[in-house]
């Protein structure tokens, strides 16, 4: 009799291409205006540029060989086009305001259309037409120019067809515009396509334990040895979660409540796994997530390799990356040469004027870029071999780099993170895995509406054929992660609790280490009894200043929300969202309290659920005081500030709390501050909300420096 909680793989694979189709539908349908680039008017152009979404009134300026044997072009902006206002004052032009960002996939099109028109016959030909222009990465912005990386993220470098569609752009008007980049999507379906195919014999050990066929093996504490830990600060907690990652045969869950040094235990887990000569494969599911690592790896002497397009890393990390390593390393010496000979070449195209002649280059460049593959791909074969440690995001280890390898363990770090799909990208062929994480802050962002779970959600749930499915495969849903699963699937025996905190005063602790921790998190002692009037920096004693906790109540109804249909800048329609413009005032009443005081705009955030309350907030207090931080609650996920203000929005007679249901949402929202919470909110709406609500206002009317504000002194 198998377990009850026994997944079939093939099932759990289909059900995710489902979801994932879905999901992906729904984030190509919110940037549906790339996909219909290729013809658009000049007004919708500058609209484009007005959202973030592109760059227009360009021309391409350069272009030389850069990083992977890439055309970096240098895109200036068009002369002809520029306004008076977009001129230095000796009249050279300048790029207008944009939201292109290092790192975005853009495409560059011709603002006449779509470029040549392609010969029935020829397919790949008609689909660059279709596309209407060459894609790449963007690698510098300033204010005379971008630059972009041609080739996509993870599409494997230039082909001939993007050197074509490069000359192609020489001498005309050009605009570039911002791409989904889909390559995360196409990687987890590859994987699940590929898990979907496996039979009983291809599963790995690993594997069945995650799908419940089998259960984790005991830990071999004896096998790893004595472990002598290199980092002496490190806690009691954070030891006890290495021991038992060195020791697990299979599966090891590294649990970070807020602040308790999660990647700072990897960084030694690491260190000591590479002093048992392991080797390790370390992801995670955003760059910056990977690029922290490496950061604080690459002191301690490892050898490290980082696979990413060098566009999308730190400045700070690449050196380590790959696709520098070929250039700098001796192992990169076999490519040198190769690629100065595409320099060249591609040189002489624009001085050739005979179609017949360039047709040649082409052809040549084509066995050249060949070549520069084949010598490129050994040496990075090389590289990756000889590094004990090898980093990556989880979708790029779905990359050919890695195809060949084989990892001793698997580390995933911020794995509450990810997508159980994208995790997978890492794990088909892993034997041991650790997965740092924890499951009670907020998961990824999921936009289809059949995904989210019932707290998510601000209207009524109604269940859908896939929440149906969701069901009979115990809870697998592409919000589920993998964490969290496999924590309900096997129990807390496979996690060890990190349990030290090393951000929050005590008190702004209390809550959610009693309500969500056991009651088991510690704030260590440089940090327990922090206040603002401590800070380093000159501060007046006040109220504020020397209180870690407050609550500014607006019971009794002066203080109603309003829901308001949101119209997005970007022109789609986000769906309602609520705001309180009379809780807007208390918060920015605290807020200049606090500046008042000494605190810095700086060492200050406000943050919100929603985005109707973001955007009055803002035109607020965005002028009066730029360098205060303003957010959405999900998006400051991941940070921390001095001081922190929460407005919690919702008041109303039928006591709706929508989203603030979600007690991982107010968990992220009330464990950013180091030393100060403020919590603006209607306790009478809100403590009806659910029973964590109402232990919440509990707590802050016994624990919290209770205010009640006067509506009318606000006005
Ligand atoms: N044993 C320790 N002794 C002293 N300080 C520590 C210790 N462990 C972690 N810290 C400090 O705690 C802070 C948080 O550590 P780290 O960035 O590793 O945490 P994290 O859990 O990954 O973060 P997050 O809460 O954002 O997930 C850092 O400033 C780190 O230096």
């Amino acid at each position: 009799m198998p377990p009850p909680t026994q997944i079939p793989i093939p099932l759990f694979a289909s059900t995710q291409l489902t979801l994932l189709a879905e999901e992906h539908a729904a984030e190509v349908s919110s940037s549906k205006l790339a996909s219909t680039a290729a013809s658009v008017s000049p007004l919708t152009r500058r609209t484009l540029q007005a959202t973030g979404y592109a760059l227009t009134g360009l021309i391409l300026s350069q272009c030389r060989t850069g990083l992977g044997g890439r055309v970096v072009g240098e895109f200036a902006p068009d002369p002809a086009v520029a306004s008076d206002e977009n001129r230095a004052a000796d009249g050279t032009p300048r790029l207008g305001a944009h939201g292109i960002r290092v790192g975005d996939v853009v495409r560059v099109s011709d603002v006449a259309g779509t470029g040549k028109k392609a010969g029935g016959k020829d397919k790949e030909k008609e689909k660059d037409a279709e596309k209407g222009g060459p894609e790449g990465v963007v690698t510098r912005t300033g204010d005379r120019a971008v630059w972009i990386a041609f080739g996509r993220p993870g599409g494997g470098g230039m082909s001939k067809e993007d050197d074509e569609a490069v000359e192609e752009l020489w001498g005309k008007k050009l605009w570039a515009i911002k791409l989904a980049n889909d390559v995360t999507y196409r990687r987890m379906r590859q994987t699940m396509e590929k898990m979907d195919k496996m039979t009983e014999t291809d599963y790995t050990h690993f594997m069945r334990v995650a799908f419940g066929h089998t259960t984790p093996l005991e830990p071999d504490t004896e096998a790893c040895g004595p472990v002598e830990f290199i980092d002496p600060t490190l806690n009691d907690s954070q030891k006890d979660a290495i021991r038992f990652a060195l020791g697990s045969r299979d599966i090891a869950l590294i649990h970070g409540p807020p602040g308790t040094g999660k990647t700072h235990t990897l960084i030694e887990l690491i260190l000591q796994l590479v002093q048992r000569k392991k080797r390790i494969l370390v992801c995670g599911p955003s760059n910056v997530s990977v690029d922290n690592i490496v950061e604080r790896l690459a002191p301690k002497k490892v050898p490290v390799v980082r696979i990413g397009h060098p566009a999308r890393l730190l400045p700070s990390v690449l050196e380590h990356s790959l696709e520098v390593l070929t250039q700098t390393s001796d192992a990169g010496a076999i490519v040198k040469d190769i690629r100065k000979e595409i320099d060249e070449k591609q040189a002489s195209i624009r001085k050739t004027r005979s179609g017949r002649e360039r047709r040649g280059i082409y052809d040549d460049l084509k066995l050249l870029r060949k070549e520069f593959r084949q010598r490129e791909s050994k040496c990075v074969d090389n590289l990756v071999r000889e590094s004990s440690v090898v980093l990556a995001t989880l979708h790029g280890a779905g990359g050919h780099q890695l195809k060949n390898q084989k990892f001793d363990v698997v580390i995933i770090d911020e794995a509450s993170q990810a997508l159980e799909a994208q995790c997978w990208i890492s794990l088909l062929g892993a034997e041991k895995v650790v997965l740092a994480g924890d499951h009670l802050q907020l998961p990824p962002t999921v936009k289809s509406t059949g995904q989210k779970s019932k707290d998510n959600t601000s209207k009524g749930e109604k269940k859908t054929d896939t929440n149906a499915d969701i069901e009979t495969l115990n809870g697998v849903s592409l919000e589920r992660t993998l964490f969290d699963r496999l924590l309900a699937l096997h129990g807390a025996g496979i996690k060890r609790m990190l349990t030290t905190q090393y951000r929050m005063h005590e008190k702004i602790m209390r809550f959610p280490s009693g309500e969500l921790y056991e009651g088991k998190l510690i704030a260590s002692d440089a940090v327990k009894a922090r206040l603002l009037v401590d800070l380093p920096y000159e501060v007046g004693g006040t109220d504020d200043t020397q209180e870690p906790l407050v609550f500014w109540d607006t019971q009794g109804g002066d203080f109603p929300e309003k829901a308001e249909d949101e119209i997005s800048k970007k022109g789609a329609l986000l769906g309602d969202s609520k705001s309180n413009e009379m809780e807007a005032m208390v918060v920015a009443r605290h807020v200049d309290n606090l500046i008042d005081a000494g605190v810095r705009p700086e060492s200050i955030a406000v943050i919100t659920p929603y985005n109707g309350q973001l955007a009055l907030l803002s035109r607020m207090l965005r002028e009066k005081y730029p360098g205060l931080e303003l957010g959405s609650v999900d998006g400051f996920q991941g940070r921390e500030k001095e001081a922190v203000v929460v407005s919690l929005v919702r008041s109303n007679a039928e006591h709706e709390v929508g989203f603030l249901g979600e007690k991982r949402r107010l968990n992220v929202a009330m464990t950013r501050p180091k030393r100060h919470l403020c919590i603006c909110g209607d306790s009478e709406t809100i403590s009806h909300g659910s029973s964590f609500l109402k232990h919440w206002m509990e707590f802050l009317e016994e624990n919290a420096d209770l205010r009640y504000p006067d509506a009318g002194d606000l006005l």
